[in-house]
């Protein structure tokens, strides 16, 4: 994996009497994009927020960039980005006239292989605010007040992004543009990301890694496709034979689709084959682990 960015080990989190989070481990490299997944109140935010350096955590060992973030001074500080999920209130300022006093901060912190700040043109232009440059940011829509956000999230030119439902309130284009910038980010600054996410359509798209936290545990760590594969290898294969409607699950949709159409070559139409989804697979994960079923370290070995 190269060199690691987050590493958290057997971290706990206790708020009063409940134990939110009761041993969570998990690591995140150089460039890798991570999506956290997981019900409501599980405790993402709560991670996100100890990784920040926000809260200090019950017990655990945390680093992020080598550091303990309850230790993080300024220069270490320089290097997170964080898009939140509340707005916070700049509704004075233009767009880019905030950008770029927001960027002098980081003037300091550039190194010779990372200039920073990002350049604020470039910047407006990456999230695509360029026709909103000179307006107030309080007549932003959601969406454009979101795109600000992000601006305001990585004007640092961050090593680690951390995302807390970045799309909320995104339309479909803006939803897609952004998972370009995201990409982009990725691919070119080698920034490392941390998301999280309800959308699993979004996860997919995005994430090299998925971790599903429940009941204060990572329950599942891996790709959107080894995660599909191993909670459900069976596809789905629907057909219509004579007007009528069948579905058959098998582990070989391949073998079954051939012997269908040998055994009956006309007849058959509307052959569909649908393997289970990454939300098949998130909510077969969740019900497992929900019930009972699941033995935490069996499935956190997938
Ligand atoms: N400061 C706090 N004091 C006490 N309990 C808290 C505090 N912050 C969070 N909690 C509780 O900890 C649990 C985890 O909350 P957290 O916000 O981390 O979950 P989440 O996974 O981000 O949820 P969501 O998907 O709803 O955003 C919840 O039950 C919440 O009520």
């Amino acid at each position: 994996m190269g060199v690691l960015v987050i590493e958290v080990r057997d971290l706990r989190m206790r708020y009063g009497t409940a134990d939110v989070l009761r041993g969570v481990d998990f690591t995140a490299g150089r460039g890798e994009v991570v999506a956290l997944l997981g019900p409501n109140g599980a405790g993402k935010t709560t991670t996100i927020e100890i990784l920040e350096g926000f809260r200090v955590p019950s017990a655990g060992r945390v680093r992020v960039l080598g550091v303990d973030p309850a230790k993080g001074d300024e220069a270490w500080r320089a290097k997170l980005g964080v898009v939140l999920q509340s707005w916070r209130d700049h509704s004075r300022w233009r767009v880019r006239e905030l950008l770029d006093h927001l960027g002098r901060y980081y003037q300091p912190y550039g190194t010779p292989d990372r200039a920073r700040p990002f350049d604020t043109d470039e910047l407006i232009r990456t999230v695509g605010l360029e026709e909103h440059a000179h307006q107030k940011s309080a007549k932003l829509s959601g969406g454009q007040r979101r795109r600000l956000d992000v601006a305001i999230g990585i004007v640092g030119k961050p090593e680690l992004l951390f995302l807390d439902e970045p799309t909320a309130g995104f339309d479909p284009h803006a939803r897609r543009e952004f998972h370009d910038l995201v990409h982009r980010l990725s691919d070119l600054e080698g920034m490392t990301i941390l998301l999280t996410t309800h959308d699993l359509a979004e996860a997919e798209k995005l994430a090299d890694r998925i971790l599903v936290l429940a009941g204060g545990r990572i329950i599942a760590d891996g790709s959107p496709d080894q995660l599909s594969r191993q909670v459900s290898g069976q596809a789905e294969v629907r057909w219509t034979e004579h007007g009528e409607r069948h579905v058959h699950a098998t582990d070989d949709a391949t073998g079954f689709v051939r012997t269908l159409l040998a055994r009956h070559s006309t007849g058959i139409s509307d052959l569909e084959v649908r393997r289970s989804t990454l939300e098949d697979t998130y909510l077969a994960l969740v019900h497992r682990h929900e019930s009972g079923q699941a033995d935490v370290e069996e499935v956190a070995a997938l």
